[in-house]
């Protein structure tokens, strides 16, 4: 097995719950991911974030980028455990916030500028551009950016603008086989760059999400002794997997694995039973 060992926490959800006029959507979740370390490389951390259409994963996201407070318990981001403040965490939506009347290097520049003086910020962009590939469409302007290509683009402004913690919601819906590859090797890329880089993926896509993700936490709801549905979905403790534990974090061609195969059933399973 892939020897490999935890530091401290880089996102703790600590007691959240979230009601709207009355309802409650979100219960009691507390989860953390931990920073984990393998030898000799830097090793981000990859969570993968399911549950069924419309149970809370959106506004649980929105919380954890610190964009809407939660009603209860608190969101601690970064080594330093600190409250989460808008513009900390990069969110990549479905819906990516790129400026169509500004080109692509200018969208990034306009993001890079957020966090570093102008000379570093176009150093930054360049070596993001270059990176991921993007460097012959720096002058076109979204929307003539193929679906892929956008897709990066957003990855790299939330990159650039965010510390280390970025949500990606969706990030393969829409994408034909080549470009779900490009985005997979984004986001081995960003999780291989800086041993603090926390990527968590919101998907349908439990198969490329799970084959990328080193724990998964599913979202659901949970019954009372006499068997009744307890109002607000929740990630509870058996919900919460850790894939390193189980040998399946980190593998190239993990898909290929019979015990994947076999994993990926049980969540799905899951999912349909939450
Ligand atoms: N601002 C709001 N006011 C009232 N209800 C809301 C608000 N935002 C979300 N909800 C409700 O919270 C619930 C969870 O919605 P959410 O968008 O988080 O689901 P989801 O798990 O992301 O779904 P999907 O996978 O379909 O995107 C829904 O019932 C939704 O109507």
């Amino acid at each position: 097995m892939t020897p490999y060992f935890y530091k401290e926490p880089v996102l703790t959800l600590d007691n959240i719950s979230m009601s709207f006029g009355g309802e409650l959507v979100l219960r009691d979740i507390s989860a953390q991911v931990l920073d984990v370390v393998r030898p000799n490389m830097k090793q981000g951390q990859v969570v993968g974030f399911y549950g069924r259409s419309g149970i809370g994963k959106s506004v649980l996201c929105r919380i954890m980028a610190g964009l809407v407070a939660p009603s209860k318990g608190t969101v601690q981001v970064g080594v330093e455990q600190e409250p989460v403040k808008p513009g900390a965490v990069g969110f990549v939506q479905q819906r990516y916030p790129l400026f169509n009347h500004r080109t692509l290097v200018d969208n990034l520049l306009v993001a890079a500028e957020r966090k570093y003086n102008p000379e570093e910020a176009r150093q930054q962009v360049e070596s993001y551009l270059e990176r991921f590939c993007l460097t012959p469409h720096r002058k076109k302007y979204p929307a003539h950016l193929s679906g892929g290509q956008r897709q990066r683009a957003a990855i790299a402004q939330q990159l650039l603008c965010s510390d280390h913690l970025i949500l990606l919601d969706e990030p393969f819906s829409g994408l034909d086989i080549a470009m779900i590859d490009e985005v997979k090797k984004i986001i081995v890329e960003v999780t291989t760059m800086d041993e603090l880089n926390t990527v968590i993926i919101v998907s349908h896509d439990i198969v490329t999400t799970t084959a990328l993700a080193d724990r998964l936490w599913l979202l659901g709801y949970e019954r009372d002794a006499a068997g009744n549905l307890l109002p607000g979905a929740t990630i509870n403790q058996q919900h919460q997997y850790n894939l390193a534990e189980m040998g399946l974090a980190w593998h190239p061609n993990v898909e290929a694995e019979p015990e994947f195969a076999q994993f990926v059933e049980e969540i799905k399973e899951e999912i349909r039973q939450s």
